[in-house]
């Protein structure tokens, strides 16, 4: 059982409240720089080939001690003991959360209900390890005798983003010969389009989906093994093109896929903490079985950092705190996560579901509402896109958004000095947003560039920076199966402690059944050509007028 604290009315929420009024309110980062040398040894951490810097956040030392304190007054250490440990910490859907036993290397047993977990663990991970290396091999053969080429995922949310933000984020590490497609949406389009890249004689569909009951996944999956008939003609070649990712596995067999060619997982593997288990398939048939244990064991690293290293010294922790920071205490409603690296594009939106559909939630886990903010809005591109586009907002609009730089030292494309004006611009901004420019400084570089003293005071408002806007740097030395590994699970983590001190259930995700339950009544009014009158007018309206169009 989670502990059912309202952070509130904890001491330590209240001398945050004090501490931020009396003395952070009028605090500049830059100043805190100023008066300590020693600021960015003190607030960063080197954690294997990552390098977390925080210093550049609106912190003193004693912000850190009383966010310290906060996590301590609700009770962080002990809900991560509970989550390691396999309890019910999913209380309304009854389940342990236990994506941590996915990327268990410690030998060490994990109880369900009595059970050791591992076991099952393994023998799937070595089900991956077998199936894959047939089907690099050529072993596994399609309906006509040909090699698989093609892998095409279909799933959505948790079944989707995972898999193809990390085979986007390790491209390099892709095996020749193997093309992976993800289609996701329910809009025919994403099938129709794939369908158009890969044929049916060496295309290996990957069915993923946790429950087996998604319409979007269950109507593409459909569609796939329609195409995939018309061509192969006889169902029984289904079984050499067709296999499931899944916890359900009546309904793999009612599809009509061989429940030998079903790779389980199970009930306590939330959806979107499920690219460590069968649904990372798709990565192991795309990088090889290799570096999905590189990545496994980079997740392993950073759970251990988590479960051992002291609060002040616990990456996800301080990553937590600091968000609470400023959503609880500095009135930001969101945070941007930037990746100054290319096949990193997807890591931002994999984090809005992760964030997002684990703690954008306002009932508290004694079922109350909450009377504080609880999860921000996660966004972001990479650099150096962004800041052709939305930094401007960063850097001079009226929100508060604090940021996370994501970098790696080495690039895998050292193309001329490619790497070095990207990681100029990482460097700069950060920078940028700390220390602004001030009207001084303004109207010199005005005074400088030959402008007039009429013109000076024009343009001066506009070429203000104020600066002082919070950024953490994670340094990272390459962007490898590992040290991917790592980080995601650094986030996963603060996300949990984010959860536990907002004292909300961040494993379940009841906000996603209302559109699904309404869509599944309107479908059969769409399906004939009647007029619609049982929805409000503006509902009724749009559904008549969509029918009309269609005539
Ligand atoms: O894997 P599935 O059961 O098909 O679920 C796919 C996704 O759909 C649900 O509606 C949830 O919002 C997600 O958490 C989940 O990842």
């Amino acid at each position: 059982m989670l502990p059912k604290i309202n952070p509130t009315t904890t001491q330590a929420w209240l001398l945050l409240k004090k501490h931020f009024d009396d003395e952070i309110s009028r605090t500049k980062i830059s100043d805190l720089f100023k008066k300590d040398t020693e600021r960015f040894s003190k607030f960063s951490i080197s954690f294997d080939d990552i390098l977390f810097d925080f210093s550049k956040n609106l912190i003193t030392e004693k912000t850190m001690q009383l966010l310290r304190s906060l996590a301590e007054d609700c009770q962080v250490k002990s809900a991560i003991d509970a989550m390691f440990n396999g309890e019910s910490i999913n209380e309304t859907e009854n389940r342990a959360v236990l994506h941590t036993a996915l990327r268990n290397f410690s030998g060490n047993p994990v109880m369900v209900d009595g059970k050791d977990v591992m076991p099952d663990v393994q023998r799937v991970l070595q089900q991956m390890k077998s199936f894959a290396e047939k089907v690099h091999s050529g072993e596994w053969k399609g309906y006509t005798g040909k090699k698989i080429k093609y892998i095409v995922n279909i799933g959505i949310g948790g079944s989707d983003l995972g898999p193809v933000m990390v085979t986007e984020a390790l491209k390099p590490y892709w095996i020749e010969g193997i093309e992976p497609y993800f289609v996701s949406n329910v809009d025919g389009t994403h099938i129709a389009e794939t369908l158009k890249k890969v044929n049916p004689e060496e295309t290996l569909f990957l069915i993923a989906s946790k429950t087996f009951t998604t319409q979007e996944t269950m109507t593409n999956a459909h569609t796939a093994r329609s195409w995939f008939l018309e061509a192969a003609k006889n169902e029984s070649e289904i079984a050499k093109h067709f296999v499931a990712l899944s916890t359900n596995e009546k309904a793999v067999a009612q599809f009509g896929i061989d429940t030998a060619n079903m790779f389980e997982f199970w009930d306590w593997v939330g959806g979107r903490y499920s690219l460590w288990s069968a649904i990372g398939l798709s990565i192991v048939l795309t990088i090889g079985y290799d570096h999905f244990e590189a990545l496994l064991k980079g997740a392993y690293k950073t759970d251990e950092h988590f479960k051992t290293a002291p609060l002040d010294k616990n990456i996800p922790v301080i990553m937590a705190v600091l968000g609470i920071w400023y959503i609880n205490f500095l009135k930001a409603q969101t945070q941007v996560i930037l990746p100054y690296d290319q096949y990193l594009h997807r890591f931002a939106a994999y984090f809005q579901q992760g964030d997002m559909e684990s703690n954008g939630k306002s009932i508290d886990r004694k079922g109350d509402e909450v009377s504080y903010k609880t999860g921000p809005v996660i966004w972001g591109e990479p650099g150096t896109n962004g800041q052709h586009a939305f930094y401007q907002l960063i850097h001079q609009g009226t929100i508060l958004i604090p940021a996370d730089f994501i970098a790696p030292a080495i690039s895998h494309n050292p193309i001329g000095d490619h790497h070095l004006k990207l990681m100029s611009n990482f460097f700069a901004q950060t920078e940028a947003l700390m220390n602004g420019k001030d009207e001084k400084t303004v109207r010199e570089e005005l005074k400088a560039a030959g402008k007039t003293d009429e013109e000076i005071k024009k343009l001066t408002p506009f070429k203000v920076f104020k600066g002082n806007k919070p950024t953490n740097s994670f340094l990272i030395k390459a962007i490898t199966p590992e040290t991917l590994g790592s980080l995601i699970a650094l986030y996963e983590h603060k996300i949990f402690v984010q959860g536990i001190i907002w004292n909300i259930f961040s494993f379940d995700q009841w906000g996603v059944e209302l559109g699904k339950q309404l869509a599944g009544q309107i479908l059969p009014e769409l399906e004939n050509n009647e007029e619609v009158s049982a929805h409000d007018c503006s509902t009724n309206g749009l559904i008549n007028k969509f029918k009309e169009m269609r005539k």
